[in-house]
């Protein structure tokens, strides 16, 4: 087992819930797809999943252990919508690329990123050029996990396709567990080898 969650309960405020009594877990080689209608939490999960948000209430394992201070390179990867919040807006293209890992040329050449595109700072690429960084950049050798959170929603159709053939075609390959958060239902259907439905198992 990858990563099993347990019970989770998690507010924003006092008193209310978002989530509550919701218990998910993924295998490897799995590709979960996460729906549920706006505002349901699924972003939330998704976050609480990669370990970047604490619940208040469950327990999380990542391969049978308690989720701790991940050290280094982070085995749980997280993808956006917005990949303009997602990096430094004062690092170059080639630093942000390379924060983790140093991706290969098959990887970028794979994912369509440029060789010119490296020496560019952030707010001088289009979202569609700037999520590549953001997808090649969450694909190091050790991620076991990625999440991707309305990760194509934002990008023409040519994109959304380029990526998400690179994604599946290293997912399989190296036998990872995939979550896919998104409101697209011929998305989901079309990747998901099982779909998780916050509205039916979310209690909050
Ligand atoms: N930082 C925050 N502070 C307070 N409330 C928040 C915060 N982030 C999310 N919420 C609230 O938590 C609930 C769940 O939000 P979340 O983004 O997880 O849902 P979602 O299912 O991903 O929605 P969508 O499909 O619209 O992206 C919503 O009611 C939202 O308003």
């Amino acid at each position: 087992m990858l990563v099993d969650a347990k019970h989770i309960g998690y507010r924003y405020r006092k008193d209310r819930w978002v989530l509550k009594d919701v218990s998910m877990h993924v295998e490897e080689g799995e590709i979960v797809g996460l729906v549920g209608p706006s505002g349901y939490g699924k972003t939330t999960l998704g976050r609480i999943l990669a370990g970047y948000l604490q619940p208040h209430e469950g327990q999380l394992t990542f391969q049978g252990k308690p989720y701790q201070q991940f050290q280094g390179y982070h085995p749980i990867q997280i993808v956006l919508q917005h990949p303009e919040k997602a990096v430094n807006p004062r690092w170059k293209m080639k630093e942000i690329l390379t924060e983790g890992w140093s991706p290969n040329q098959e990887l970028l050449t794979s994912l369509g990123i440029e060789e010119e595109w490296l020496s560019r700072w952030p707010n001088e690429l289009s979202g569609g050029e700037l999520q590549r960084f953001c997808v090649a950049r969450a694909l190091g050798p050790q991620t076991k996990l990625l999440i991707a959170d309305e990760m194509t929603t934002m990008l023409d159709a040519v994109t959304q396709a380029q990526i998400w053939h690179t994604v599946l075609d290293i997912v399989k390959q190296r036998k990872m567990g995939l979550i896919v958060i998104s409101h697209d239902k011929h998305l989901i259907n079309r990747m998901s080898t099982r779909v998780v439905d916050l509205q039916k198992i979310n209690q909050a």
